[in-house]
């Protein structure tokens, strides 16, 4: 794969950068860029990786890895195009940003390929979605695909699914952290202490989410069999249904898809 170059190494690009070297990867094939230079330090101090200008790291790199934000990509991708061509991958990590955006703006011939990852990644649980754009063929799909299968999961989708991904396991994880805090908030609303409500919360998420994949069963049928007849789990569902909590998550992740289509155009 040779050197692997990570554009904007924030908390995404740190994600990927961490689970590179934990699965082996040399630090000595990977190179990242910062705006700051406080925050370039640090990673050279914490990895041991180099840091050097966007337009060195892209020339030095085979690889190139782009995890700036969306609204920042224009400007990246104007500074280092002049340094790319046909044998470079182009990595992008960017929610709504479409391969035909970045190929119109690349040398012709550049292969891209879009992903969606998530900061599970952080702890080997990562969920991530390919796409390659028209450039890319099998070997470049399956070396982004290894770049994050360093940190989890990875499966291709058509680019046109790219929104929906982003909305559902992109984003997916703040989601589940904002269920979560609720949960431990109603802990205290009950009177227990935080730190007891808190380590509730998290074993049962983490237990509900090693049953879902071990056993392999619908979550329809695993909540089923917490609701008993006239019980407590009932009550406590149907106040959500009353309060069209599910209609509620359906929409929100709706209006994420919509934005992640928006930022291609650079909507602020
Ligand atoms: N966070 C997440 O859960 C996920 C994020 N993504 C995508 O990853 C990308 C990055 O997101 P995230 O890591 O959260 O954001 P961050 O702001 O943490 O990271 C982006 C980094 O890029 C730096 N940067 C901006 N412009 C340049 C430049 N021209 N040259 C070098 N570095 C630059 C920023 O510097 P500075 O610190 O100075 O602003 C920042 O450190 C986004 O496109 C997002 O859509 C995808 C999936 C999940
Ligand atoms: O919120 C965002 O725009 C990014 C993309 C997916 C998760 N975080």
């Amino acid at each position: 794969m040779g050197t692997v170059a990570i554009l904007g190494a924030g908390v995404m690009g740190e994600t990927l950068l961490s689970g590179l070297v934990r699965s082996g990867r040399s630090v000595d094939d990977l190179v990242v860029t910062a705006r700051r230079p406080e925050r370039a330090a640090d990673l050279v101090e914490r990895y041991g990786v180099r840091a050097l200008s966007n337009v060195e790291a892209a020339r030095a790199a085979d690889t190139v890895v782009l995890v700036v934000k969306p609204q920042d990509m224009a400007l990246l991708v104007e500074e280092i195009s002049d340094q790319l061509s046909p044998g470079n991958l182009v990595v992008s990590l960017a929610a709504g940003i479409p391969t035909a955006w970045l190929e119109a703006r690349l040398p012709a011939g550049v292969a891209v390929v879009r992903v969606m990852p998530n900061t599970p990644a952080l702890v080997d649980q990562g969920m991530a979605a390919v796409s390659p754009g028209r450039s890319a063929d099998a070997a470049h799909t399956e070396e982004a695909s290894e770049l994050l299968r360093s940190c989890g999961r990875v499966v291709q989708v058509a680019e046109k699914h790219q929104d929906a991904v982003t909305a559902i396991s992109g984003s997916g994880p703040a989601y589940i952290f904002y269920v979560v805090e609720a949960m431990i908030e109603a802990g205290v609303v009950l009177g227990l202490p935080r730190p007891t409500a808190t380590e509730l919360v998290v074993q049962t998420l983490f237990g509900a989410a090693t049953m879902m994949r071990e056993t392999g069963q619908h979550p329809t049928v695993l909540r089923e069999q917490v609701t008993s007849p006239g019980g407590t789990t009932a009550a406590a569902l149907r106040q959500l249904d009353d309060h069209k909590v599910r209609a509620a998550f359906i929409t929100a992740m709706e209006a994420a898809a919509n934005r992640s289509h928006e930022l291609a155009s650079g909507h602020e």
